[in-house]
């Protein structure tokens, strides 16, 4: 490989297909405390968001941050006791980054999970030994929809922008990637690929992309 290229995962709902746990958790949790929230408000305006921006939208104004983070540890709780017994990789996944690794591509995770999810999903789907840099929520000031954490992965990498893929499921999430500057691929386990036809390339997991698919989306040789 004469250029060296990076791909960069989003977590939740791209390493692992996880999105109708944090769903069903955060309805409980919105239940709860009488916050009205359904499922498409979800998926348009929250998924992706870490936890001070979304305490702040269900609060409407700008929650301290320790009572921002006990809050979302709650909903953090319902979802790791429900998400627990299905944890796996993403299709493909594994196979893919075996790969990747081969070929010498650098590899990140940048998730606005805080780390005690990072931990949860990465440790029980076997899957932490392959990244070579995890940027998550406490690494940076703006969350997604901001480019900070797909800025931060890249420089941890030491890889510059227009060599860097991201995986993304999330609206806030490719809108991240993109205003980073990199190749979003968008994985449709959160969207249809008519919702995410403003990514580089839609696919339903990671069955379908290699090497080839990165080098060819980046240009390079
Ligand atoms: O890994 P990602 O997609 O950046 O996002 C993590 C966040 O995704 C959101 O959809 C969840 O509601 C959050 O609880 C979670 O922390």
């Amino acid at each position: 490989m004469s250029t060296q290229i990076a791909f960069i995962f989003d977590m939740d709902g791209v390493l692992v297909d996880n999105l109708e746990f944090h769903v069903t958790a955060w309805l409980e949790f919105c239940a709860d405390k009488n916050i009205p929230l359904n499922r498409e408000e979800f998926f348009q305006n929250l998924n992706g968001k870490n936890a001070q921006d979304t305490m702040n939208y269900f609060f409407k104004r700008e929650v301290e941050p320790e009572l921002a983070h006990a809050l979302n540890e709650e909903k953090e709780v319902i979802y790791r006791s429900i998400y627990l017994p299905h944890i796996k990789p993403a299709n493909g996944l594994v196979e893919l980054l075996e790969s990747l690794k081969a070929k010498g591509v650098k590899l990140a995770v940048g998730t606005s999970a805080p780390p005690a999810n990072v931990d949860f999903t990465l440790d029980n789907a076997g899957i932490r030994h392959y990244f070579d840099e995890i940027v998550d929520a406490s690494m940076v000031k703006n969350g997604k929809p901001a480019p900070d954490i797909y800025l931060k992965a890249a420089e941890k990498l030491g890889v510059p922008i227009e060599y860097c893929v991201v995986a993304e499921d999330a609206m806030q999430g490719i809108q991240a990637g993109l205003s980073a500057g990199m190749k979003v691929i968008g994985i449709t386990t959160s969207h249809t690929a008519e919702e995410l036809a403003h990514t580089h390339l839609q696919a339903p997991d990671f069955t379908t992309i290699s090497y080839d698919t990165l080098v060819e989306l980046l240009g390079v040789e």
